[in-house]
């Protein structure tokens, strides 16, 4: 669902009707209307308003959310999820589906449709960090790495079946396609499935709950031979109960994972990823590509996504070390963006009917660009703070990533119109820069962690000629296996 939100409002909003439409709505009260000039064609706030309100949504849902898993349990946030969902579900329904929907009923229920963004936003922040650690409770030990792995594979198939999903409506229909892409959304009332999950054992000894907590992990295991987990998990819960993740983290003990939990998922964001994941058809029809063709080449896009993923995932990961996919797809996509200011992306405003071998140069470009990211910052992004986050300030750690995730989401959705309205093809140098700092930072401070336990990952951080400072001999951690 997180994917399927990240592909679906770029080629919506790309589609003229729906620019039509939200123009109509939204503009008279705000004194918006669509530029002539090509590049600020999409240059509004309340239109960027559109994409980003679900990111800010799921953003503020996230803090309560890392509270709530604490404090109530893993399910408690699934099932507001689901309720939120749900909700989002019952906006765009109340928007589309009524009899009187015609254009000034859609003119009255415009408003439903921010709305609806809001409450996936909210759906996706409750669900986001609650279902990650649960997965990672409830997983055996040796699983929990491929479904570590697996996490950015289903987001980038969820993105895909959007640009599908885009695509296919808007060859079907003429004209009011983006209202059926928005009709897909409803589906995912079926997220309320998750609610039949049970209680993550973890949590239920975390509050004292022993037998319940056993029996849990007896169903969940599907045998009654559970006792060495079960000890496992117990003295693993006395030594969490002496360190709060939190305060730990704060330590300058700490401090390799704490600069990390905030550096892989910003740098993750200021690769630009999302530039093309969520404004590609705006790009392409920028540049005078036709509507269908520009959700086409989305959807190839979408599709080279998911397939440097799996490569990433079954071949490259075994292979390579973390750190030489990073500067490798780092400097893969640095490439692209050094090729897009070269050649002027969008011929610097001349746009108009494109010779057939500009367009197939541009979305094998972009393609090699999204490549890069997919096996690099894409997987790493979510496998390696799994790999350096200690036992004891992983549940805090690991909020924080997904927080600043989302802050940088928001950011990118919110900004780039107005980023492309006013530096044009100047914006690739802008993401190329950051490239420059990223892959800089990877080189200088980020260790290899491929085949390294997190017991063997403290004397990484000792022998490390920068974090050596913070991280001090004495102290043991916990293993990775509780
Ligand atoms: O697959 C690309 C997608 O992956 C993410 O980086 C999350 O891991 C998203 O921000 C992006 O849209």
């Amino acid at each position: 669902m997180f994917g399927f939100h990240l592909g679906i409002s770029g080629g919506m909003i790309s589609m003229d009707s729906f620019l039509k439409f939200f123009y109509q709505v939204y503009g008279k009260e705000n004194n918006i209307k669509p530029s002539n000039d090509p590049y600020c064609k999409f240059d509004s706030q309340i239109l960027a308003l559109f994409t980003s309100s679900l990111y800010l949504a799921a953003l503020i849902a996230s803090v309560f959310a890392s509270f709530v898993i604490q404090r109530f349990g893993r399910r408690p946030p699934m099932i507001c999820g689901g309720v939120f969902f749900y909700l989002g579900g019952v906006s765009v329904f109340c928007a589309f589906f009524r009899p009187d929907a015609e254009l000034d009923g859609f003119q009255k229920y415009g408003w439903l449709l921010i709305v609806s963004r809001v409450f996936y936003g909210l759906g996706i922040g409750s669900t986001h960090q609650s279902l990650s650690m649960y997965i990672y409770e409830v997983a055996r030990y040796q699983d929990r790495k491929l479904l570590n792995m697996i996490f950015p594979l289903v987001i980038s198939i969820g993105i895909f079946a959007a640009n599908v999903i885009n695509y296919v409506v808007a060859i079907k229909e003429k004209g009011e396609a983006w209202r059926n892409s928005l009709r897909f959304e409803i589906f995912q009332m079926i997220y309320l499935i998750c609610t039949f999950l049970l209680e993550s054992p973890i949590y239920l000894i975390e509050r004292g709950l022993y037998e319940k907590g056993k029996m849990e992990l007896i169903l969940i295991r599907k045998t009654t031979d559970v006792e060495e987990e079960f000890n496992n998990l117990m003295a693993a819960n006395e030594y969490r109960a002496m360190k709060d993740p939190w305060i730990s983290l704060l330590k300058r003990q700490y401090r390799p994972q704490l600069i990390l939990a905030i550096a892989i998922p910003l740098f993750q964001q200021l690769t630009g990823i999302n530039v093309i994941i969520f404004y590609a058809p705006i790009l392409f029809k920028t540049i005078g590509f036709g509507a269908h063709a520009s959700l086409m080449y989305a959807m190839i896009i979408g599709g080279c996504n998911v397939i440097a993923t799996l490569v990433s995932i079954f071949t490259l990961n075994k292979k390579f070390g973390r750190r030489t996919l990073f500067l490798q797809g780092g400097i893969q996509m640095f490439i692209c963006q050094i090729l897009a200011i070269a050649y002027k992306f969008g011929l610097d405003g001349n746009v108009g009917i494109l010779p057939k071998w500009y367009a197939i140069v541009v979305v094998c470009g972009i393609c090699v660009y999204v490549a890069g990211f997919a096996w690099s910052w894409g997987s790493l992004g979510w496998l390696v703070p799994s790999e350096i986050f200690s036992f004891e300030v992983r549940s805090a750690a690991q909020s924080i990533n997904v927080f600043v995730n989302m802050i940088f989401t928001f950011v990118i959705a919110q900004i780039f119109t107005t980023m492309f309205c006013h530096m044009k093809f100047g914006l690739f140098i802008f993401f190329a820069c950051m490239l420059i700092v990223i892959n800089t930072f990877i080189y200088k401070l980020l260790p290899e962690t491929k085949d390294i336990s997190i017991e063997e990952m403290h004397v990484i951080w000792q022998s490390h000629p920068y974090w050596k400072k913070f991280v001090k001999p004495i102290d043991i951690t916990i293993s990775d296996e509780f």
